[in-house]
């Protein structure tokens, strides 16, 4: 049986007097502000972890990780992502994910294939199972104005 996912997430970017690093994919971007959220904000994890949560029929990232929650303050969101891949559990293999960040800024091509590995390897699957890319858009709506950055997933998985 296959079954495929959809994960959404988007993050303002918070002030640059708060001193958030950007977190993408797992990788430090170098950007002069951060996104703004309770856990690392990572906009592209979160995306790609309710794809998985979704394909396999179960309940959404903030279940897991209730934003209310001390426990995921500034919490490391790949690390969220595997230990979703555990509670989806062995009976499924992940086939592949793919992925866009859209933002105008940073360009995140550089920094793609960091992502790539940081999201396989929570998931446990190959490199070339991941796909992310960015795209802007066209400078318009709020990630046009650069407010926040936007993601979306989609996620395959399979019945062992
Ligand atoms: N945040 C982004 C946005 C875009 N890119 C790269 O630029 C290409 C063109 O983007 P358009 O939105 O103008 O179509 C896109 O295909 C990416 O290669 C990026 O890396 N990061
Ligand atoms: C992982 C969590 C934990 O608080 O991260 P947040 O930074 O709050 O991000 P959001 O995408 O709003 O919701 C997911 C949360 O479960």
């Amino acid at each position: 049986m296959l079954r495929v996912g959809l994960g959404v997430d988007v993050h303002a970017f918070a002030p640059p007097e708060a001193g958030r690093r950007l977190i993408l994919g797992g990788v430090d971007v170098p950007h002069e502000r951060g996104l703004a959220g309770h856990s690392d904000a990572d906009v592209l994890a979160h995306a790609v972890t309710d794809a998985l949560l979704g394909a396999a029929g179960l309940e959404d990232i903030g279940h897991y990780f209730p934003d209310t929650d001390p426990r995921w303050k500034d919490a490391d969101s790949i690390e969220l992502l595997r230990e979703v891949r555990r509670v989806v559990g062995e009976e499924w293999s992940v086939a592949n994910v793919d992925a866009v960040l859209i933002c105008e800024r940073p360009k995140v091509r550089d920094y793609r294939d960091e992502m790539r590995r940081n999201l396989a390897g929570a998931l446990g699957v190959e490199v070339g199972q991941v796909s992310v890319r960015g795209t802007t858009s066209e400078r318009l709506g709020f990630t046009g104005r650069g407010e926040g950055i936007a993601a979306q997933a989609v996620c395959l998985i399979s019945k062992v």
